[in-house]
């Protein structure tokens, strides 16, 4: 049985309690966005697909339980708690990218004069409800995609590849993109080994990924940030593959902290990078990755472990949670639920796919 990081039915919203992984496996309920924004802020819920989908589903949750007096008021409610939710953690593009939906969708139905007061709240609720299903979907179609193409340029011969932080089911409603790919090489029995690195400071690689591949018997091996370069020079690497927060115009990539540094570690030993995401991640409103607000975490992150204080005391630390890729060390491609593309056509595909709906 695949992990599962959101439960949801109308009227009630679980999440897995990512901060006590992988030791305790508890699950706490979000009955509103003040909820459902702290569980984002603190990361009990991270990874830019979740993120958006539990933030969505905790306004389905609230738009559920109250009554409204006038559309104006639902509308008013509704664009004031999408704006809310997008202010929890501003890289992952993502949860801004469904608040725009959200917004447009809201004031679409009020438009429609057919349509109730309580008809309005319904279909809103239902579009937040439907994009859990939908993740799902899109990542089995990035899982695809990412594994044909990584096989075909390997003469379909079993794969060994290194992912960097946690892109799997506890990052998405389900699969996952970069993991989702290296699920989909394994369900082929064409994955000869994956190295999941550690992701430090937050460990999402050592305790979340890690977590997930052996749930999964995935055949895998941990390694510490700083043997990226040591692994790919004693081992034949066929890609790495990582997952992303966001991609703007230029195919210049913001991920989780640690993903440059591999790129350029990959770009030296001639190993294949890819960045593996939905077009939710796709930014098309930004032109470069100098544009991109990089959010900055609080420092005990770095200087304790558990509660334990592991710095000296009283150093001052810098904790950006990501790091924007180039465009050109993305020399694998990018792989989105629609193919693979390389950085350099993605603007030209992404007003394709944008203008596909
Ligand atoms: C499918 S998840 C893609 C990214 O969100 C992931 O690689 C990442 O950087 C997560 O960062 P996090 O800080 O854990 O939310």
């Amino acid at each position: 049985m695949t992990l599962q990081a959101i439960r949801y039915q109308r009227g009630s919203l679980e999440i897995l309690d990512q901060l006590l992984l992988p030791e305790i496996s508890k699950y706490i309920s979000i009955n509103n966005t003040d909820e459902g924004w702290r569980a984002i802020k603190s990361m009990q819920v991270r990874g830019a697909p979740a993120i958006a989908i539990v933030g969505c589903l905790s306004l389905a949750i609230e738009l559920t339980n109250k009554e409204f007096q006038s559309t104006q008021e639902l509308k008013d409610f509704v664009v004031e708690k999408l704006d809310y939710l997008v202010s929890a953690r501003p890289t992952a593009v993502n949860i801004a990218d469904a608040a725009d939906k959200g917004k447009s969708m809201i004031q679409k139905l009020i438009d429609d004069e057919k349509l109730e007061l309580d008809e309005i709240k319904l279909k809103l609720v239902q579009e937040f409800e439907a994009m859990l299903q939908a993740d799902i979907d899109v990542n089995k179609r990035i899982g695809q995609h990412g594994a044909d193409y990584i096989l075909g340029e390997n003469n379909d011969q079993p794969v060994k590849v290194i992912t960097h932080c946690n892109t799997g089911s506890l990052a998405t409603a389900g699969y996952g993109t970069a993991l989702g790919v290296i699920r989909s090489l394994h369900e082929q029995n064409k994955l000869e080994h994956v190295y999941c690195t550690e992701t430090r400071p937050y460990n999402q690689g050592a305790r979340l990924t890690a977590y997930e591949l052996v749930h999964e018997k995935i055949e895998a091996s941990l390694i510490c940030d700083n043997m990226a370069a040591a692994c790919m020079s004693s081992n034949k690497i066929h890609a790495v593959i990582v997952g992303a927060d966001r991609v703007v115009a230029n195919g210049d990539t913001a991920n989780k902290i640690g993903t440059y540094q591999l790129a350029i570690v990959a770009k030296y030993h001639g190993v294949p990078f890819y960045v593996a995401c939905p077009k939710t991640t796709f930014d098309p409103h930004i032109k470069s990755g100098k544009d991109i607000h990089i959010e900055i975490r609080p420092q005990d992150e770095m200087t304790t472990l558990k509660g334990i204080r592991i710095a000296a005391p009283n150093i001052r630390c810098w904790n950006p949670a990501f790091d924007v890729t180039p465009a050109e060390l993305i020399t694998g491609g990018i792989i989105t639920e629609f193919g693979v593309f390389k950085p350099q056509e993605l603007q030209k595909q992404i007003s394709k796919i944008l203008g596909s709906g």
